[in-house]
């Protein structure tokens, strides 16, 4: 006997209910739209063959419960059960037309008289004949007819319901009709071009977000990690390139998994009616990520949410320097997966933040970019995060400990949780796999607080000793495309290299990196004088202006970006072009980061290190580590340096008196707010005549500064000439690339026809046009190799010392041989 389930469940659902149930719908279904959930569940569940079917591609609204009451009393009259199922799969292609249908069912229904109908009608075609023969009696009737009333009186209830939600339903089928058009209309691969997901068994929610990002195959890490981690549960410890993609390597699977979930959790809730409360669809804290910086934080986070778009599942980022009840704000929402900085996060979880301390559910933990986390005792932070996390079912024994604040649940109770570590500088040391596995494996790990080691660290997280170790970096570590080069220069002519480089080959998007911010401060205010427009990014930068930063650089296919370290990993842009190493980095593991963010998805990018002597000794030692033999020397038009260093020069000058002028400006400012502040008027010792000396010698600073940003803008408006240029030139912004091909033809024509008249050569010219060619190009027409590998160089200057010694004493003999054999011959004599 079908229970009649109290329409009360069917009411209107709070905003909170609402919104979960649209995800739901999405999640489930994927290109259906989303239902709300019916009011009866479990006896009508335990009739239909896949109850999740009926949920998933049921009715819609309140008719949804109406026909699924009428169906379970068909069932009964009629023991046509079977037809419940069938119709509830016919109804997720044709609501709209069974709406109607049941709209003008209830038009007859009031015509009719009580009992009558579709509904009994029916009933009596089939099944009912059969009772009729089988000489049904007087009791069955009137139990009947008892039963087709409580059913009218259900489905009036249920009708004026219908009234208030049927707006609310509406709603949600447009706006999904509006996300389904729209993530058809954003398809850029067809479906058979992405058969390597399909292979994969990728979910296809996820195949058709990769078809919308253009994504057709996965990139080896993501094919490598794919099965262990989403089919087969396990931790995965990866290690690939830069830009090949390691994002996508672990937050495939989390989605996949949690999606899997989340279809699985919907068929339960479905068939268990206890877990139907508002509540019970609040969804915890089911993935978190950490990253070191916060823009890989925000980049990582925006990659998870292309993916996730249209599947319901949301991602935030929690990071620094932003404001803190925004980010709580975020948290409210419940977000499935939180993707953070330790330091914020941290923040946030030790004031208590309920959706971070609940973690009881936290299925995912992944460390992107692990091996910096651990670096020079950075991350208390960390730590203390990780001492948060529940053990986990699979982990030893030797449990972790966890802070009072946690709210944790009995270790049986606690899900296997997968630990994800990855970066592209993991295998760094030489024997990464086996200490990895020892660590893993031993206890040792576990005992140890502080996490100086990736074994520490993972073996902290929670990472079991059967993780999957996908290590696929090649012996250099970096990019293959990736073309290195170096300049060898003194440390002050540096800036004119760079200068160079950007206006000889400035093209495509480049990031300088500097070591200090000094540096960079420096730096990106010479270029601005000689006109280049830097963007820059660092540590003492406020948090906004940073990711302003990032985004112009983005925007931009020329922009130009000087940046410390901070940048160096994970940030991923279209089509850096270049990355110089204005300073050298510390480690070699920095070195491949930054020069990492070039030549990324198998693109080919060049980089550049400015080398003074004092950094060859760090040169050489990174060059060993990474077991370089030889590197391209960056060819360098010498031609050019003059020019150069005309415009330095004066850029140099104008950045010290402004320098100066703001540093004075900045003190006496402070010492005007002072003295305001304390009430104060400030009186000079100076007299008169110092005074007047002062003013004098501010005006006169101020007329040179005039001067001398008069005499650079003339030399900016020209472009950079090699010193034996000629000065007759056709020059200026209007030099189309067309007209500068015609000219081109043209001095070429003029070389030929002058070369046969042999005319006067002053004839002849020569086409600088704004086609310059990118220092990659440039690398590869003309650079040249160089031995950079220290010991073979000693060994070189060792042989060659010895050969010249050798040819000394050669000489040497040879001359007192000579000398004897002179001797000799004059005592014959
Ligand atoms: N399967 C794929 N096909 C094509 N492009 C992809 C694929 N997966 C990821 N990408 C793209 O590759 C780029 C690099 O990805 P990602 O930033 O994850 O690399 P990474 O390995 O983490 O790099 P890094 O080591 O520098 O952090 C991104 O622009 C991403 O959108």
């Amino acid at each position: 006997m079908a229970a009649v389930h109290p329409p009360q469940s069917l009411g209107p659902s709070t905003p909170r209910q609402e919104s979960y149930q649209i995800r739901k719908g999405k999640k489930s279904r994927g290109a259906k739209k989303p239902k709300r959930a019916p009011a009866s569940t479990s006896s009508v569940g335990t009739m239909v063959e896949d109850p999740f079917l009926v949920l998933a591609g049921g009715k819609e609204g309140g008719f949804l419960e109406l026909e699924e009451i009428d169906e379970a009393d068909v069932g009964i009259f009629g023991g046509a059960v079977e037809d419940v199922g069938e119709s509830d799969r016919k109804a997720g292609k044709d609501q709209k037309k069974k709406k109607k249908r049941k709209k003008r069912k209830r038009g007859d229904d009031d015509s009719a008289s009580p009992g009558d109908g579709d509904l009994v009608a029916e009933c009596e075609e089939g099944p009912a004949k059969k009772c009729e023969e089988e000489g049904e009696n007087g009791e069955k009737r009137v139990k009947r007819n008892k039963k087709k009333r409580k059913v009218k009186e259900m489905e009036e209830n249920l009708e004026s319901k219908e009234d208030g939600s049927d707006d609310n339903v509406e709603d949600m089928q447009d706006d999904n009709d509006s996300m389904e058009q729209e993530n058809k209309d954003e398809l850029i691969l067809g479906e058979d071009e992405v058969y390597a997901w399909r292979e994969l068994r990728l979910h296809p929610l996820l195949i058709t977000a990769m078809r919308r990002l253009g994504f057709k195959e996965p990139t080896p890490i993501q094919k490598a990690c794919f099965p262990a981690a989403a089919h087969q549960g396990k931790d995965v410890i990866g290690a690939a390139e830069t830009g090949s993609g390691k994002t996508l390597a672990f937050g495939l699977p989390i989605l996949q998994r949690l999606l899997e979930e989340q279809e699985k959790a919907t068929r339960l809730s479905w068939e268990d009616e206890s877990t139907k409360d508002g509540n019970s669809r609040e969804s915890p804290l089911r993935a978190l990520m950490l990253t070191p910086t916060r823009e890989l934080a925000k980049q990582v986070c925006n990659h998870l949410k292309e993916a996730a778009k249209f599947l319901g599942i949301q991602v935030v980022p929690i990071v620094g320097g932003l404001s803190m009840e925004k980010q709580e704000r975020l948290l409210k929402r419940k977000p499935e997966i939180v993707v953070g900085t330790p330091g914020r996060l941290w923040e946030l979880m030790s004031t208590g933040n309920q959706h971070l301390v609940k973690l009881h559910s936290l299925s995912f933990f992944v460390l992107d970019e692990a091996d910096r986390m651990i670096e020079r005792g950075h991350f208390h932070e960390l730590q203390s995060i990780i001492e948060m996390l529940p053990v986990t079912n699979g982990s030893d024994e030797q449990a972790v400990g966890t802070t009072p604040s946690c709210e944790t649940v009995p270790i049986l109770q606690i899900k296997k949780r997968q630990t994800f570590v990855f970066s592209a500088t993991l295998a760094l040391s030489a024997n990464f796999r086996k200490k990895l596995k020892r660590g893993l494996v031993t206890s040792k790990a576990s005992a140890s607080t502080d996490l100086s080691s990736i074994e520490a660290l993972s073996k902290q997280a929670g990472m079991k000793p059967n993780a999957e170790i996908v290590d696929l970096t090649k012996a250099s570590i970096l990019p293959e495309k990736l073309e290195e080069s170096f300049i060898e220069c003194s440390d002050d002519d540096k800036d004119a290299y760079l200068y160079y480089i950007l206006s000889v080959h400035g093209q495509g998007r480049t990031i300088i990196f500097c070591t200090s911010i000094a540096a960079l401060r420096h730096l990106s205010s010479i270029l601005r004088i000689l006109g280049i427009n830097v963007l820059t990014n660092h540590a003492q930068m406020q948090q906004r202006a940073r990711m302003k930063a990032v985004d112009r650089f983005r925007e931009s296919e020329n922009s130009i970006l000087v940046a410390t370290d901070g940048f160096a990993r994970g940030m991923d842009f279209d089509d850096v072009r270049t990355v110089i190493h204005y300073q050298l980095p510390h480690s070699t593991d920095v070195y491949i980061h930054r020069s990492g963010r070039t030549a990324r998805k198998s693109m080919a990018g060049c980089s550049i290190a400015l080398i003074s002597p004092v950094d060859k000794a760090k040169f050489y030692s990174l060059c060993k580590s990474l077991s370089k033999e030889n590197l391209q020397q960056f060819p360098v038009d010498h031609a050019y340096m003059p020019a150069v260093m005309n415009r330095l020069t004066l850029a140099r000058q104008i950045d010290k008196i402004t320098r100066k002028n703001s540093q004075e400006n900045a003190n006496k400012s402070w010492l005007q707010r002072n003295a305001e502040s304390m009430g104060l008027v400030l009186e000079t010792s100076d007299s008169e005549e110092e005074r007047v000396q002062g003013h004098k010698q501010r005006k006169a600073t101020s007329v040179h500064l005039q001067k001398l940003q008069q005499d650079l803008s003339e030399l900016l408006q020209h472009p950079l000439q090699p010193k034996t240029f000629s000065r007759r030139y056709l020059a200026g912004a209007g030099v189309s690339p067309l007209l500068q091909k015609q000219l081109e033809e043209l001095s070429k024509r003029n070389v030929k026809g002058t070369a046969s008249v042999n005319a006067n050569k002053g004839s002849r010219f020569v086409v600088i046009g704004q086609d310059q060619i990118e220092p990659l190009q440039a690398l590869q027409n003309s650079g040249q190799e160089v031995c950079v590998n220290i010991d073979k160089q000693r060994e070189k200057r060792r042989l060659a010392e010895n050969w010249r010694r050798k040819k000394q004493k050669e000489k040497k003999s040879t001359r007192e041989q000579k000398r004897k054999e002179k001797r000799k011959a004059k005592e014959r004599d």
